[in-house]
């Protein structure tokens, strides 16, 4: 695969003459999730709908993020719990993964970076218009699409505007100068770095140090804070930071880089906020993200333009925007930026376009269909390490945070069922978090391998606000790490 530098983002389909009309019920600047799933659903109900896009269709996730980062670490994954099971891990137990498979593997998910294979088609098969430019609101439901030729077209949306332009990555202003990779180059490389230098050790950074770390690259891991992964309780994290260490990943905490130079050999010298230097082949910044909304027209509705994150309520209306018209679904809105989240975002944003077009009475209380409440109260989120980490809800932090008064319920993942199907499973960890009062699940999280698919339970346990007493009706299958759900149970006294 050529490098990320030759790939054509500005196919030259869908230009602005191609349009038959200037007027659509609803316009989506963005063909992400967010974009995609808002237009294609309006339709549904009658509406029409274009989506304006700037780059490939169909946004970060399948060509930059969740899909190739997903489809070079499923190898190793795979060839780890082949080489755990006995009569089996005989046959493969020398060498590591085939880096130029795996480079294959992701191009072949990726589609070579080429748009009209699936991403395009998707469009047009749900009844959306696509045109390609730049987006840019210039008045009260009026939209300018600026192609790359420089040619300019205003639209009207009759009814609204959803701006789905998700986010960037944050790049710290020392880290600027060196043209660092970004999640692009990390995930659509074909080279290996021999020593490549990640800064930030979020969900990227940890995924990334996994896949690398396994293509044979020395990899230093840099995390700002004093463990890895802040977002989930210290208990999960320090798991998935030994099991990076044993893999050969130097994980250095609570350190940030303070400087950082290209060596005329191309490589990157390191300073740290500890004082002390190094040199690694390549650095990779994964250190957050930052909504796209320069250059898009917010000012003239007085709202910024500067990265900060769009303010929606809980329909992902803007606030302070006047008048029902005006939307903001998926990373641009920061209220959970994860591709599952701009889809609920896309069926949210939907749904209150067609409830307020048809005027029907739409109840806005917790959980009503135009009513984004899982941002707030049942996210959930799988990070692919080894192990793996899948959250949903509330962590013992954010419960502390919000001031809940709750009891923590903790237990390791290694049932029988656990064991039959991830062997070589060491110590994982699972956590509920329970309302004290009301003994309701307000949180789970699973550390530990293969039990991505183990979240969904505990996500409409959280959703449907289920006590203990009902979960322990809910029976776990023999043999399936599902079982843990019993020992749960069992911790809590059930
Ligand atoms: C490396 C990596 C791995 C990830 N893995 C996962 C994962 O496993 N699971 C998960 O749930 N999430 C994952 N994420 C997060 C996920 O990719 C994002 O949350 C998701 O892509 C956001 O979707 P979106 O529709 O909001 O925006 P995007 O997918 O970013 O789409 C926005 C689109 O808008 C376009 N656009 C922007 N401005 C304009 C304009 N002015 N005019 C026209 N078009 C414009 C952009 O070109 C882009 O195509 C990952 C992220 C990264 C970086
Ligand atoms: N499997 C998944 O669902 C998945 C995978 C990858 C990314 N994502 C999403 O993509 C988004 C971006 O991921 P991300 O990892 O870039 O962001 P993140 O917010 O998950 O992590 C960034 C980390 O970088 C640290 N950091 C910030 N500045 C730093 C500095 N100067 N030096 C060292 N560390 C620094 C932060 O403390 C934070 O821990 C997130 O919203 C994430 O949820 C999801």
């Amino acid at each position: 695969m050529p490098s990320y530098s030759s790939i054509n983002l500005h196919p030259s389909t869908h230009p602005i003459s191609s349009l038959k009309t200037h007027t659509f019920d609803v316009i989506c600047i963005g063909s992400g999730w967010a974009g995609r799933v808002t237009a294609a659903r309006v339709v549904k109900t009658g509406l029409t709908a274009l989506i304006i896009e700037q780059e490939l269709v169909g946004g970060d996730c399948p060509f930059w993020a969740c899909v190739p980062s997903k489809a070079i670490l499923r190898p190793n994954e795979a060839l780890e719990a082949a080489r755990a099971v006995t009569g089996v891990g005989e046959k493969v137990a020398e060498g590591g993964v085939v880096v130029e498979s795996v480079w294959k593997r992701r191009d072949d998910f990726t589609g070579m970076f080429d748009d009209t294979k699936l991403l395009v088609p998707m469009v047009e098969n749900s009844g959306v218009t696509l045109v390609r430019g730049k987006g840019k609101l210039v008045g009260v439901k009026k939209v300018s699409v600026v192609a790359l030729d420089g040619s300019e077209v205003e639209l009207e949306a009759r009814v609204a505007v959803a701006i789905c332009t998700g986010s960037e990555p944050a790049i710290p202003d020392p880290l600027k100068a060196v043209n660092p990779w970004t999640p692009r180059e990390a995930t659509s490389s074909s080279t290996v770095p021999e020593h490549l230098v990640i800064v930030g050790a979020g969900a990227v950074g940890t995924e990334m140090a996994t896949a690398y770390s396994s293509f044979g690259s020395k990899v230093t891991l840099i995390s700002s804070t004093k463990e890895i992964l802040p977002k989930i309780d210290e208990e999960g994290a320090k798991l998935v930071r030994e099991s990076l260490t044993s893999k050969g990943v130097n994980v250095i905490l609570a350190t940030k880089v303070t400087d950082a130079a290209r060596e005329a050999d191309n490589s990157v010298k390191v300073t740290l906020s500890n004082g002390s230097t190094f040199s690694a082949n390549e650095i990779l910044v994964a250190a957050g993200r930052r909504a796209q909304t320069a250059n898009i027209g917010l000012e003239s509705f007085g709202l910024k333009g500067d990265g900060s994150f769009l303010p929606v309520e809980e329909s992902l209306r803007v606030t302070s925007v006047p008048g029902k018209w005006l939307y903001a679904g998926g990373d641009v809105n920061g209220r959970a930026p994860l591709t599952h989240s701009s889809k609920y975002h896309g069926r949210i944003i939907s749904n209150a376009i067609s409830a307020d077009f048809n005027n029907s009475p739409t109840s806005t209380t917790e959980w009503s269909r135009v009513t984004a409440t899982a941002d707030r109260l049942a996210t959930p989120a799988v990070i692919f390490t080894d192990p793996a980490v899948a959250s949903v809800g509330l962590t013992r932090k954010a419960a502390q945070k919000a001031g809940i008064k709750f009891k923590e319920i903790n237990a390791p993942v290694a049932t029988l069922g656990a064991m039959l199907h991830a062997e070589g499973y060491a110590a994982g960890w699972a956590q509920w978090i329970v309302d004290q009062q009301s003994n309701k699940l307000l949180g789970a999280t699973f550390v530990g391998k293969e039990v991505a698919d183990l979240l969904h339970a505990s996500t409409v346990a959280v959703v449907g606000g289920m006590t203990l007493e009902q979960l322990s009706h809910a029976i776990p299958s023999f043999p399936t790490t599902s079982e843990v759900y019993l020992d749960l149970l069992d911790a809590a006294g059930l």
